[in-house]
């Protein structure tokens, strides 16, 4: 199964659940398109404890760490969904993390979620509770379902709201998959106890 990691936003925690969901499926991890340094598919490889998952090389990788629209046009490229195709792999499972929230754009027509017309998958969607997070989640889930999206389900990363979390969930209709609090450190035994959590959500 290819499940495609988006989130309501950047900084949302996308990087962390993908290692979370490579780990409990010993997935192979794929970035379609990275803006900027330090790469997320390092982040996941020092995450990892499973000798099994591959991090495929990235189609893109551009220099500024900003909307890939802009890092193109700064690095003189131009990207296009259509050529975010799936690499190769033996693994059954592959994580693939978009970049920033959903409709983050690539150039002046097409956004990060349109990556996912390119080959079958399910969107997992990480959703944060900061104040605002509640109408960010719901736009997020109204464009995925405007675009007939399969969504696989919600994770809630970060500092605990019970009250925003459930107006979420009553809304979206969607299973929570796991719940990430907001850990002190990300290491590899972190990364493990969530997956074994998650795992059997998958
Ligand atoms: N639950 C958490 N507890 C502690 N730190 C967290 C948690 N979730 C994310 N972080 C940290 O917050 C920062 C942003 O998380 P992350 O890089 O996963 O976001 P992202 O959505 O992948 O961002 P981008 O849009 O740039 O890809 C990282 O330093 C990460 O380690
Ligand atoms: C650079 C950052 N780490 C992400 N890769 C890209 C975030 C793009 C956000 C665009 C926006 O919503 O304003
Ligand atoms: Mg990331």
């Amino acid at each position: 199964m290819n499940y495609f990691v988006t989130a309501i936003g950047t900084d949302s925690g996308k990087t962390l659940v993908s290692a979370i969901l490579t780990e409990a499926l010993h997935a192979d991890y794929w970035k379609p398109v990275q803006a900027g340094f330090p790469k997320d598919s390092e982040a996941v490889e020092a995450l990892l404890s499973n000798t099994t998952s591959k991090i495929l090389p990235e189609q893109y990788v551009l220099n500024t760490p900003a909307s890939p629209h802009y890092a193109a046009e700064v690095d003189r490229v131009s990207i296009h969904a259509k050529e975010m195709t799936l690499p190769f792999t033996k693994n059954r499972h592959l994580i693939i993390e978009g970049a920033g929230g959903a409709l983050v754009p690539l150039n002046d027509k097409e956004f990060v979620i349109d990556i996912t017309n390119n080959f079958p998958c399910e969107v997992i969607l990480v959703c944060n509770l900061y104040l605002g997070s509640i109408n960010h989640s719901l736009l997020t889930l109204n464009e995925l379902k405007h675009r007939n999206v399969k969504v696989k389900g919600i994770i809630f990363n970060g500092p605990s709201n019970p009250s925003s979390e459930s107006i979420i969930v009553k809304h979206a209709q969607l299973p929570v998959l796991l719940n990430i609090k907001q850990e002190e450190k990300i290491n590899k035994e972190v990364v493990r106890k969530y997956a074994s959590i998650v795992r059997e959500q998958l």
